[in-house]
C-alpha cells in the first residue's frame, strides 16, 4: 500500500495513477473534503472530472496511513516541514518521497533537505519533472525524474513508483532534481509576463534560455550537475512550464502584467521559491536578474514593463 499526504491536484493525480496496480491511501487534512472525495469519487475543486478508483481510499485519519510504506509528500513547498513535523511518529519509518517544487523562504532548502534536517536517519526521495496533474490523472504518458542520494533506495523504488503511464527515470542527483523544478517555476512566471505584456515568442524564447542559463548558474553553485540540469527535472519542466497555460506559475504571471489580482486559491510555488533564491544568490554573489525583478515585480516595486526595460538595458555581453 501507498500514502499521499495531500488531496491536491498532484497527490490526487498520483494517487489515481498509482491505484492502477496498488491500494492507495489517499490523505487529506479536511475532514469533510475527505468525506466528499470518499463518497462522490471526485476531487472536483482540483480535479474535476476524473473518476477516482476504487483503490483509492480517501481518509483525514493519519492512523489510516500505517499500512502504508511508502509515503509521498504532495503539498506546498512551505507547508512541508509544517506538516512532517505535525506526522513525524508516523512519517519516521517510511520511505519519504517529497513531491513538491520549491526552496524553503526560512531555511533555503529544497523538500528532500528539509526532510533529511527532520528524519536525519532517513533516505529521502523527490519526485519531479514535466508533468501536469491532469495529464498523469487522465492516464497520459508522462516521464518523471525520481532523486535519492542513496542508489539503493532509488533503485528499489523506481519499479513501485511507475506505472504503465509514469515512467520513473533515478538520479542520484538531489540537489539538481530539486534546484531544477523549483527554479523553473520562477522562469515560467518570467514567461507568463512577457507574453501577457505582449512582447512575443521570440521574447518568451530569450527569456527561457537565459532563465536556464542562470537556473544552471545558482544550481551549479550549490553543488548540483550540470547533467540533471538538461534533463526531466530542470530543461524538460522548463519547457513544459513556460510555454503552457496550464501552468499556475505561467497563468500567474500574465496576471502580473495585466496587473491583475490573482483570485484562486491554487498553489504558485515560483512566488516564495523566487523570494527564497534572491536571498541566497544575493548572499554567494550570484548574478540573478530574471529572479530579481520577478521579486520586484511580485512585491509591487516595479511594473512589468520596467522590468522588460531593466533586463533589455543591461550591458551587452558574451553569451
Ligand atoms: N499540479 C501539478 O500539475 C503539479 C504540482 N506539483 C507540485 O505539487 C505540490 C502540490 O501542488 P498541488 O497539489 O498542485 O497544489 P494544490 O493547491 O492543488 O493542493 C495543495 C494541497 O496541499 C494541502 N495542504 C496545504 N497546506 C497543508 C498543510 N499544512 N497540511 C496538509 N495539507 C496541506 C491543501 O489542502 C491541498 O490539498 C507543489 O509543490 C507543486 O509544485 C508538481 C508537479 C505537477
Ligand atoms: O510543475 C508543474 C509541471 O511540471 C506544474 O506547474 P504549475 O505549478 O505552474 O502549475
Amino acid at each position: 500500500m501507498i500514502g499521499v499526504m495531500g488531496a491536491g491536484a498532484f497527490g490526487t493525480a498520483l494517487a489515481i495513477s498509482l491505484a492502477s496496480k496498488t491500494d492507495v491511501i489517499l490523505w487529506s487534512r479536511d475532514a469533510q473534503n475527505a468525506d466528499h472525495m470518499q463518497n462522490t469519487r471526485e476531487n472536483r475543486k482540483r480535479l474535476p472530472n476524473v473518476a477516482l478508483p476504487a483503490k483509492i481510499t480517501i481518509s483525514a485519519d493519519t492512523d489510516a496511513l500505517h499500512s502504508a510504506d511508502q509515503i509521498l509528500l504532495a503539498v506546498p513547498m512551505q507547508q512541508l516541514s509544517t506538516i512532517a513535523k505535525m506526522h513525524r511518529t508516523i512519517l519516521s519509518d517510511k520511505d519519504l518521497i517529497a513531491c513538491c517544487k520549491g526552496v524553503d523562504l526560512q531555511t533555503g532548502k529544497g523538500p528532500v533537505g528539509m526532510l533529511q534536517q527532520i528524519f536525519p536517519t532517513s533516505h529521502p526521495s523527490i519526485l519531479t519533472g514535466p508533468s501536469f496533474a491532469a495529464d498523469i490523472a487522465r492516464g497520459l504518458p508522462t516521464a518523471l525524474t525520481l532523486a535519492n542520494a542513496d542508489p539503493d533506495t532509488a533503485l528499489r523504488l523506481q519499479p513501485i513508483l511507475s506505472t504503465d503511464t509514469l515512467r520513473l527515470y533515478i538520479s542520484h542527483d538531489v540537489i539538481g532534481a530539486e534546484l531544477g523544478g523549483g527554479l523553473k517555476n520562477i522562469m515560467a512566471i518570467a514567461c507568463g509576463a512577457t507574453i501577457g505584456a505582449g512582447m512575443g515568442e521570440s521574447a518568451r524564447a530569450a527569456i527561457i534560455t537565459r532563465g536556464f542559463a542562470e537556473l544552471r548558474r545558482f544550481a551549479l553553485a550549490q553543488g548540483a550537475q550540470a547533467d540533471t540540469l538538461i534533463g526531466l527535472s530542470g530543461f524538460g519542466d522548463l519547457v513544459l512550464t513556460c510555454t503552457s497555460d496550464k501552468s499556475r506559475n505561467y497563468r500567474f504571471g500574465q496576471t502580473l502584467a495585466k496587473d491583475a489580482t490573482w483570485s484562486s486559491d491554487e498553489t504558485v510555488e515560483g512566488v516564495t521559491t523566487a523570494r527564497a533564491v534572491a536571498k541566497t544568490a544575493a548572499n554567494q554573489g550570484i548574478d540573478m536578474p530574471i529572479t530579481k525583478a520577478i521579486v520586484a515585480v511580485i512585491e509591487h516595486k516595479i511594473t512589468v514593463k520596467d522590468a522588460i526595460d531593466a533586463l533589455l538595458a543591461r550591458p551587452l555581453k558574451k553569451e
